[in-house]
């Protein structure tokens, strides 16, 4: 939470998805149960999915997941799960551009709860509250899914943020930070553009996610002058036997490295903040895969709290309050 003194009206909650208090396999175990339960997230049927869940996946899975947490996990005061101390501090520099009003940090599922926040804002008399998932892009299984979070609040005006996919400053942001990388430790033959992986039934049902990773990889690409063949989109972190959309990351790298391409560079815009699927999955993982094949991977981190990423949540924001007006 930020900035407890600001006087306003309205209150901007900045959403992220979540993450486990500790990294530890009951703290896992608690956030998995809790998102996985999201019938946004997974449609299986509950009575079917909850008995499964409960006695095959999560024991086995929690314990594998917690140590993947502990090798990402921030030390110090302002430190504990990546995805939630990025969070943190960028709602801290949001605040620090937006006086006038109060910013927030908050989850989708564990703590800082969203609906914690909301009961607390309508409370204390709050005027009206923007909410602001950090998913550039819009999905079902995230921004909806927040949706329905706000919506189990009656009684208080919340707008909210759809999505900033091709959001002209977010894709500046995203571009300089890659040309930066680039220009401290040179810059790789091939950029791969990794986005969070869904199942393609929901694409197929009309989730736009997939058509929105398109489109602001090709804007970042073209903001970059990159040739076509100088980049790729491709989606990682699949969960469970279902398709996915594909190509997946691992594949693509696969297939750069076999075609003799040598030195790779990963940036993941699906992502607001570093978390554990790309500090752990693609900057370890991935990188220890293409280290293997002979080649290099270097990824390139999220916005995180970045002054630009700041700026351009600051943006964002003032453009739906006078949207809202
Ligand atoms: C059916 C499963 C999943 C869907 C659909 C899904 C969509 C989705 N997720 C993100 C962003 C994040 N996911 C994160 C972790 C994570 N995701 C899934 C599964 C699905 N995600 C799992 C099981 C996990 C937990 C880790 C694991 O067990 O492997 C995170 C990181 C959280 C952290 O604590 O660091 C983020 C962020 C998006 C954007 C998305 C759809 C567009
Ligand atoms: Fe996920
Ligand atoms: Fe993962």
């Amino acid at each position: 939470m930020t900035s407890s003194e600001t006087v306003s009206d309205t209150t901007v909650i900045l959403v992220n998805l979540g993450t486990p208090e500790a990294p530890t396999a009951p703290a896992v175990a608690r956030f998995l149960r809790e998102f996985l339960l999201d019938p946004r997230v997974v449609s299986i049927p509950r009575l079917l999915w909850q008995p499964l869940l409960q006695w095959v996946i999560l024991p086995r899975r929690s314990p594998v997941v917690a140590e993947k947490y502990a090798q990402v996990w921030l030390s110090g005061e302002d430190g504990g799960s990546p995805l939630t101390a990025y969070t943190r501090r960028l709602a801290r520099g949001v605040q620090a551009r937006l006086p006038g009003l109060k910013v927030l940090d908050a989850m989708r599922y564990g703590a800082p709860s969203l609906q914690a926040a909301l009961q607390a804002e309508r409370a204390a008399g709050t005027r009206r509250v923007l909410v602001l998932p950090l998913y550039p892009q819009y999905s079902t299984t995230t921004t909806l899914s927040v949706e329905d979070a706000v919506a189990t609040v009656a009684g208080l005006p919340v707008r909210t943020v759809r999505d900033y996919h091709v959001d002209p400053q977010w894709v500046a942001a995203v571009a300089d930070s890659v040309r930066t990388h680039r220009a401290a430790h040179s810059a790789g033959e091939h950029l791969v553009f990794s986005f969070h992986g869904l199942p393609q039934r929901l694409v197929d049902r009309g989730d736009p996610y997939q058509q929105q990773c398109e489109a602001g990889a090709r804007a970042i690409a073209a903001a970059l002058g990159l040739a076509g063949d100088a980049w790729t989109l491709s989606y990682q972190s699949r969960f469970g036997k279902e398709k996915w959309l594909g190509p997946a990351t691992d594949t693509t790298l696969k297939a750069l490295t076999e075609r003799g391409v040598r030195s790779i560079d990963v940036i993941a815009p699906g992502f607001s903040v570093d978390c554990l699927e790309t500090l752990e999955e693609v900057a370890i993982g991935l990188a220890e895969q293409v280290a293997h094949a002979g080649g290099t991977l270097r990824y390139i981190p999220c916005l995180n709290d970045s002054p630009a990423h700041a700026e351009v949540i600051a943006g964002i924001v003032r453009r739906e309050l006078a949207a809202w007006a």
